[in-house]
């Protein structure tokens, strides 16, 4: 396939640049898109602007829509924050590490006869490191696993998504949800819009989504769930 030439992005700016050249493209080169993203040095005044943590939960911050083609955010993990085992929707999915370490752990898609979920491989991803995934190559979890540091990692999804499937470990049940942006463009989303973005049609307890994938205990059942109390409400 043809590759745009590699060059170093100098810049989180240049970084967005050469991505928007790329994916003018509709044929993706996943090692190219990788190599360029690992090209790009972090530093974190270029990105600290987009970078709002929680106490709680893991945040996804909107950096970049591509031009249609591709959302670029940065998610924000606090110390031991982690999302619950999830899929892509079909999308291309690259994760580079800006700042601190992440532990990705890899699952089989649960088979139907078998309950718990099978764990395929573990890797620490460093500052700097580009890992990919797809549907193809199975389902994963992230987690920040310091007590000390937090992590900030960059990742491009193309095509963009909003909704993605979980699954719980223990039974492989999963559960579709709907994910939300903590910020876009360095600006807090306001809570307005998080409520206009709730799925009244799912009969769920927890009506109201965050822009979270976050570990349910295992008696939940609905996938997402968010400390804010605001955005909890029953329908009971
Ligand atoms: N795919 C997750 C982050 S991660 O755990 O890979 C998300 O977009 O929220
Ligand atoms: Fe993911």
């Amino acid at each position: 396939m043809e590759q745009t030439e590699v060059m170093k992005p100098e810049t989180l700016d240049d970084l967005i640049k050469v991505l928007h050249k790329i994916f003018e493209s509709d044929n993706i080169n996943v090692e190219e898109v990788q190599n360029i993203m690992e090209a790009y040095d972090s530093n974190p005044q270029e990105w600290m602007k987009f970078a709002k943590f929680d106490q709680f939960r893991y945040t996804r911050n909107l950096v970049d829509e591509g031009n249609g083609k591709f959302n670029l955010m940065i998610l924000c993990w606090g110390e031991g924050h982690g999302s619950s085992i999830h899929d892509h929707t079909d999308s291309h999915c690259f994760m580079k590490l800006l700042q601190g370490q992440l532990k990705e752990t890899l699952f089989e898609w649960p088979d139907k006869k078998t309950c718990n979920m099978v764990q395929k491989s573990q890797r620490i991803l460093q500052t700097n490191q580009c890992a990919y995934i797809n549907d193809s190559f199975g389902l994963h979890r992230v987690e920040n696993a310091s007590h000390t540091e937090c992590s900030a990692s960059l990742h491009l999804y193309s095509p963009p998504f909003k909704t993605c499937q979980t699954f719980d470990q223990r039974t492989g049940h999963k559960n579709t949800v709907k994910m939300t942006f903590w910020s876009k463009f360095g600006e807090r989303t306001p809570f307005v819009r998080l409520l206009s973005e709730i799925d009244q049609t799912q009969n769920h307890r927890c009506i109201a989504y965050h822009s979270h994938i976050i570990t349910c205990s295992s008696d939940c059942n609905f996938g997402l769930l968010s400390v804010n109390t605001l955005d909890i409400i029953s329908n009971r």
